[in-house]
């Protein structure tokens, strides 16, 4: 499959192999939606990790092979062909670079807004068939966030149990949805080295729901700073703490660092929703989690996050030029 240029270590990024993250990591939190005390592992995750996988989630295995075969073939048009759904900038159709600001990875992708119909502008009978398929999917994944939103603030004991959901669930909420497909890439099977799929960094909203197929590759990085590899388990979801929602916790629960890898045997698909705020969100600890406690961050809306958040590298530590420094 020649999609994507092949890699050459001046144009990409490598990692080297590091053994503790080649081993799958059995410590990643896992929440069964369906159990009482679901809500409580879920507060651990986001303050130990801010990353936990679910099961018993509700969403039929049917409706997410379909639309997954649907990107695949999507996937395996012309290129030239899917070019008619982009440039990504931001939405659209996108190969190797990711952002404004020079970051490459071994990834082509869909960046959809959640907000918007997917006119890109491809017929034909498969097309809409995906088109409807990637709709369905958005509202059964806002649904889930919103669900897993209640169970954090059911956690966390703060009132009303909607203070996170009624951001997502929103009719103005800026939410999108990413469709990411990694091409196996067989030459870094060869050399043992680690290409990178897409780099580190947070996501900036207030939560990320990711699926994917049972291809390995992606890794979280834990609080001492090393990366371990996140099982894969195509039946299930894995779940993102974003920037938003650290601020609204007041740092109790952390944004999760995380990258993919590309494999060099399988191709990976994946499909994340971003739960984000309305724009004119002012995003800032919720007073109930405050407890006398100053705020750790200055104000901002989603906007302006949104918007400084382009103007960075993926890796950046952008919460950083919001971290207010205790005066001492
Ligand atoms: C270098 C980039 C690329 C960004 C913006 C900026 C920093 C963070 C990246 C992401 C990461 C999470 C999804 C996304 C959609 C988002 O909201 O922030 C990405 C966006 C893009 O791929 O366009
Ligand atoms: O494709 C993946 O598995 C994760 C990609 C990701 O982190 C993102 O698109 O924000
Ligand atoms: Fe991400």
């Amino acid at each position: 499959m020649v999609l994507l240029s092949k890699p050459s270590s001046e144009q990409y990024t490598y990692v080297r192999n590091n053994m503790q993250a080649t081993t799958f990591s059995s410590s990643i939190p896992l929440v069964d939606l369906s159990k009482p005390d679901a809500k409580s592992l879920i507060v651990k995750a986001c303050e130990d990790f801010g990353f936990f996988k679910v099961i018993n989630h509700g969403i039929p295995m049917e409706a997410i092979s379909q639309l997954e075969s649907e990107a695949f073939k999507f996937f395996s048009l012309p290129l030239t062909e899917k070019e008619k759904a982009g440039p990504a900038n931001p939405f659209g159709y996108g190969n190797k670079r990711i952002g404004p600001n020079g970051d490459v990875g071994w990834v082509e992708y869909l960046l959809l807004n959640t907000n918007q119909e997917h006119n890109f502008s491809l017929h034909g009978k498969d097309i809409d068939k995906f088109r409807c398929l990637l709709n369905d999917y958005k509202c059964a994944m806002r649904n889930m966030a919103c669900e897993i939103l209640d169970l954090m603030a059911e956690g966390l004991k703060i009132q009303p149990k909607n203070v996170f959901s009624k951001l997502v669930m929103d009719k103005q909420s800026d939410s999108a949805f990413r469709v990411n497909h990694y091409p196996a890439c067989p030459e870094l099977a060869i050399n043992g080295e680690n290409l990178i799929g897409f780099g580190e960094h947070t996501d900036p909203q207030i939560i990320s729901l990711l699926r994917s197929n049972n291809t390995s590759g992606f890794q979280i990085s834990l609080r001492d700073g090393s990366w371990i590899s996140v099982p894969p388990d195509h039946r299930s979801f894995f779940i993102n703490v974003g920037d938003s929602l650290q601020v609204m916790t007041n740092g109790r629960f952390k944004s999760v660092r995380h990258r993919v890898l590309a494999n060099g045997i399988n191709p990976r698909l994946s499909m994340i929703y971003f739960g984000g705020p309305p724009l004119s969100e002012k995003i800032a600890p919720l007073p109930s989690l405050m407890k006398g406690n100053e705020s750790l961050y200055k104000e901002f809306t989603w906007f302006e996050y949104k918007n400084s958040t382009y103007g960075t590298r993926l890796a950046d530590n952008r919460l950083g030029n919001y971290e207010r420094i205790a005066a001492s």
